[in-house]
């Protein structure tokens, strides 16, 4: 079964809307790896909406499993990389007024200025995924480009509203896995997967990493929510 990275966007997204220097995304990092998550997400948008550059650069120094950077492919993101040396980098497509990243990274249609990216990357020892949709054409462009890994866009499967629909877009990621794997490339997997619908993408076969992190977040709030008032009226009593 495929290792669980955990992303971890969204605890910075609470700070942000503070910005306040609470919850750190740097805390919640050691407790989801002492929890056993296998590795670390997060995505420094270009915005700088959720996470920060401090808290990269932290979680660097932190993190006991893998740091896996989700970023641009721009030449400030690249630098970044470069400079902090995440244990990989998953290039993502941004837009800068998308409520979440919305498709894949168009591989197929840029070839040769991503095939300069992912050398770039790779010869400075960071491996280099793709997020990508579980298309043909930007599976093949992806080992063109030789990355290591890609991560299969789960949002279309995540969305879908009816179970027809949702078996259907389960074999589009099953086949784009095969595919893949022939073609010589790892594949994680991730976007809108909750603990209702992860199952059936954790059992694909070859299925590495899956990336998880909003479904997570929300849980973390809620379940964590009738201790956090206990421990508030405990203050207050001056307990
Ligand atoms: C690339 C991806 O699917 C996620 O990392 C997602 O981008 C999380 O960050 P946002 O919620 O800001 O889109
Ligand atoms: N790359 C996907 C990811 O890191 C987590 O996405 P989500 O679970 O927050 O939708």
């Amino acid at each position: 079964m495929p290792t669980l990275g955990v992303n971890i966007d969204h605890v910075a997204t609470i700070r942000q809307a503070r910005r306040t220097v609470e919850p750190d995304p740097v805390a919640a990092a050691v407790l989801a790896e002492l929890a056993g998550a296998d590795g670390i997400t997060v995505h420094l948008r270009e915005d700088r909406r959720h996470i920060q550059d401090r808290d990269v650069r932290l979680l660097r120094q932190t993190v006991r499993t893998h740091l896996n950077l989700e970023m641009a492919a721009t030449d400030e993101m690249v630098a970044i990389a470069l400079d902090i040396k995440p244990d990989y980098v998953t290039l993502v497509p941004e837009r800068r007024e998308e409520v979440t990243t919305e498709g894949g990274l168009d591989i197929a249609g840029q070839v040769d200025r991503l095939s300069l990216v992912v050398d770039k990357l790779q010869s400075a020892g960071i491996p280099v995924s793709l997020f990508i949709d579980a298309d043909e054409a930007q599976i093949a462009a992806s080992a063109k480009v030789k990355a290591k890994f890609i991560e299969l866009h789960t949002g279309k499967y995540a969305e879908a509203h009816d179970e027809a629909s949702r078996e259907k877009e389960l074999q589009v990621l099953v086949k784009g896995c095969e595919m893949a794997i022939a073609s010589g490339l790892r594949v994680n997997a991730g976007h809108g997967l909750t603990y209702w619908n992860v199952y059936p993408v954790a059992a694909i076969k070859g299925m590495e990493e899956l990336n998880i992190g909003h479904t997570i977040i929300s849980r973390a709030v809620l379940v964590g929510l009738e201790r956090a008032v206990r421990e508030m009226k405990e203050a207050i009593l001056g307990h």
